[in-house]
């Protein structure tokens, strides 16, 4: 097999074209094609956790069916762990799982427990494995309660975490996630983010993480991947997506008394509050001349320097590809 680590998921130039039928008059039919995936080229380590990330309909579920071999490419080449997905669905399914956040892979009618039974003799997992992977998901995403309660009475968050179980009870060496803490209330979501770390550091589980949910990727992720309209527009560390992102940093000050929009070179007032003002500087500066320089123009009480938060980076990063 040629698959190194550093290829442990590998993708050249990959397409997924689909073609729409849809009704164009009262008997005409017209044909269109959705390029869903347009060239799509990266390599995933083992062992790392990577976002990856885009806007609605931007292609990423079609690249992780790609990957699960649930959809066949139109056209490149791409391998998970030195094998074809969709040529090789079945042996496939051994090594990889995968969570989609708005359905449940469990047995709706059965207890959590039941469900895992099935997962066991599925996967023909080695029963002392199993046994060794439910206690430790049970343990770690605190199941004990739930395994004798049938699925559709979970919460969604306890929902969640049974299906994250269930996921990895066959041992997989990659795990695709598909909105993993969607609608989750902020302890859940810590309680999902927190296992997902340990897993990846602990277990050295390859995570391939979609989401909306920027916090995910931020407090999970040192790479992300960013996918638009079918294509990678950025590749790199979480920091070089701010810094390819962000236009701007914000200087809080909070003056002494209410004052008019202060005049400062390098900088310029974008919001006034009361005594308090904000000022935007290119990303790129140094915020201590402006400190000087304001700190020299008037009687300061208090000031932070803000950084621009990821959504926002994001949010420039696509307005900026859709204006010609
Ligand atoms: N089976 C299909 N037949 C036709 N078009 C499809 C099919 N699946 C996806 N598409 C189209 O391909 C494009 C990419 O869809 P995809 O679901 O991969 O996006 P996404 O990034 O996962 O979006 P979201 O964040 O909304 O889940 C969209 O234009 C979508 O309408």
């Amino acid at each position: 097999m040629s698959t190194t680590e550093a290829d442990f998921i590998e993708l050249d130039d990959v397409e997924k074209v689909f073609d729409v039928r849809r009704r164009a008059g009262l008997l005409r039919r017209e044909r269109r094609q959705v390029r869903a995936v347009d060239g799509i080229g990266f390599r995933v380590a083992r062992g790392e956790m990577v976002g990856y990330i885009g806007p609605n309909g931007a292609g990423k579920s079609t690249t992780v069916k790609m990957l699960t071999g649930i959809l066949t490419p139109s056209g490149g080449r791409l391998r998970v762990a030195g094998i074809d997905p969709s040529r090789e669905r079945t042996r496939l399914a051994r090594r990889i799982g995968v969570v989609f956040g708005q359905r449940t892979s469990l047995w709706w009618d059965l207890p959590l427990r039941d469900s895992y039974r099935l997962v066991h003799r599925l996967y023909r997992v080695p029963d002392a494995r199993f046994r060794e992977n439910l206690d430790r998901c049970v343990e770690l995403l605190d199941l004990g309660d739930l395994l004798e309660v049938p699925v559709r009475q979970l919460s969604l968050g306890q929902r969640m975490r049974g299906d994250i179980a269930a996921a990895l009870l066959h041992d997989p060496d990659v795990l695709y996630l598909d909105e993993p803490t969607i609608g989750l209330d902020v302890v859940s979501k810590a309680k999902v983010r927190a296992f997902l770390r340990d897993l990846n550091a602990d277990r050295g589980t390859t995570v391939l993480l979609t989401t909306h949910d920027l916090g995910d990727i931020e407090q999970l992720c040192r790479r992300v991947m960013v996918i638009d309209h079918g294509r990678l527009v950025h590749d790199g560390t979480v920091e070089e997506l701010y810094a390819a992102g962000a236009g701007e940093r914000t200087l809080v000050v909070d003056l002494e008394r209410e004052l008019p929009p202060l005049e400062v070179a390098g900088a310029r007032v974008v919001r006034v509050q009361g005594s308090r003002q904000w000022l935007a500087f290119p990303a790129s500066a140094s915020a201590a001349p402006l400190v000087a320089a304001v700190a020299a123009a008037c009687p300061l009480v208090d000031l932070s320097v803000r950084e621009p938060d990821i959504e926002a980076v994001i949010a420039r990063m696509y307005a900026e590809r859709r204006t010609p």
